[in-house]
């Protein structure tokens, strides 16, 4: 319930952007408020809701965006940027401090580069209220709500995505006209190739031949490279192709891409130095080969991945001249972690999704691997997984926070552990 205005001063940033005022009944937390400001917010609860603000900081900036406040993405756009990347570099910081206390916080890599070639977006009717009631809109979520924002651009869209919003609007629009009311809520996750925008429609469930013969000639219209649903190809006027590296590989419908081209490059560019000199390297969560195809320029490599047709796309690009072919093979790490394999390698990669990889990592830490570069898209789960493998008896002594999702509490980061041979392994954590 909405109790009363209250004149606050933020303290801080906290983990989602918000700011964050310390109060006598505890802490506020106020979306769009910043460090240093002294503001007017209706209290809820421990929210806070920015009504007026009577001293801004001098980091605020204007927003870029006209749907900022509204859309749920790009939360911290007010920040002036070196503040942005402090706050950033400290959410990797806070997250690390009781974990890995002896181990250095790099600065942020700014990885945004021309923006992001793969977004999510979502498919909603509009809602009573919003004019006119009952349309298809497309969009991201709101902030805080499961409401939709409908948005026609998107300015963290690499130029080459832009057509994406347009695009999944035509096709969203035909589904709604074909299923009527009875049209669930989907999504799209829309890519942008080297030869044109593939998407895959996501929760719109299995349609039939006439649905998808109608999807598949606007597609057509449309210019799309591909048009799939869940996976299953409806329409590919050409072989949706992505360039990792120097290398194209062909991508199959909906598999994982890092989000844009120079958080890709950052991560690569990273693995790749911190293994050079390594012959015979597993690369674990491997997907399309983000790191396979670099690393195999100069050594062996053995990719893992869950799902068979990305590794099957990066086998057939590894086979391109100046590459030693990398050996794909398909496998659940999580009920099966590499184990007494390990001792086959001299550098393992990692790069589990957001859960991280716990049994992998206790596997890690009970083998002689000399050198585990580990990445992920969450702090939290890294610091375990991290913890795990330092009680084995891996040195962890620098970390590097990479920004590709810009303006979002998201972010990647990578390091690199090194055994110590001279040093006893710690009873295993757990
Ligand atoms: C964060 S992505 C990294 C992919 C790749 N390293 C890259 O940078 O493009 C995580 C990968 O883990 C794979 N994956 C998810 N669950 C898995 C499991 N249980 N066993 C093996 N691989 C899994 C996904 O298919 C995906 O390719």
């Amino acid at each position: 319930m909405i109790d009363l205005c209250a004149h606050l001063t933020i303290d801080r940033l906290g983990q989602r952007g918000e700011g964050i005022a310390q109060t006598a009944e505890g802490l506020v937390f106020v979306p769009y408020a910043l460090p240093h400001e002294t503001i007017i917010a209706e209290i809820d609860g421990e929210r806070g809701h920015l009504a007026e603000i009577l001293t801004p900081s001098t980091e605020r900036i204007e927003a870029f965006c006209p749907a900022f406040t509204q859309c749920g993405g790009c939360a911290v756009q007010t920040l002036a940027m070196a503040s942005y990347a402090q706050w950033k570099r400290g959410l990797v910081v806070e997250v690390l401090r009781h974990a890995c206390p002896d181990t250095k916080i790099a600065p942020l890599v700014d990885a945004h580069g021309d923006g992001r070639r793969r977004a999510t977006l979502h498919a909603r009717l509009s809602l009573e209220g919003q004019a006119p009631a009952g349309t298809m809109q497309v969009g991201f979520m709101r902030a805080r709500s499961h409401a939709l924002i409908a948005l026609t651009s998107c300015p963290l869209f690499a130029p080459t995505l832009s057509s994406a919003l347009p695009a999944t609007l035509a096709l969203a629009q035909t589904l709604a006209a074909l299923l009527g009311p009875k049209i669930k809520p989907f999504d799209f996750i829309v890519t942008t190739t080297l030869t044109g925008l593939d998407i895959d429609l996501r929760g719109a469930g299995p349609l039939s031949k006439a649905v998808n013969e109608k999807l598949s000639s606007l597609a057509l219209k449309l210019g799309l490279a591909r048009l799939s649903n869940h996976g299953v190809v409806l329409l590919e006027r050409e072989t949706p192709l992505v360039r990792i590296g120097r290398w194209n590989v062909a991508l199959p419908p909906g598999a994982f891409l890092q989000a844009t081209e120079a958080g890709e490059a950052a991560l690569a560019s990273r693995v790749v130095a911190a293994l050079a000199g390594r012959r015979k390297i597993a690369d674990l969560f491997a997907g399309l080969g983000t790191f396979s195809l670099p690393l195999a320029e100069s050594a062996q490599v053995h990719a893992f991945d869950l799902e068979q047709a990305p590794l099957t796309a990066l086998a057939k690009a590894s086979h391109a001249p100046g590459l030693h072919p990398v050996e794909v093979e398909r496998r659940d790490l999580f009920r099966r972690p590499l184990a007494t394999e390990l001792a086959g390698y001299d550098a393992i990669v990692f790069d589990p999704p957001r859960a991280g990889a716990e049994q992998q990592a206790r596997a890690l830490a009970a083998s002689v691997v000399p050198v585990v570069v580990a990445v992920s898209c969450n702090p939290q789960t890294f610091a375990r997984d991290a913890s795990i493998l330092r009680a084995g008896g891996y040195d962890l002594r620098e970390v590097t926070p990479i920004d590709q999702f810009r303006h979002s509490p998201h972010v990647e980061l990578i390091g690199v552990f090194e055994r110590q041979p001279q040093k006893k392994k710690r009873r295993l954590l757990g």
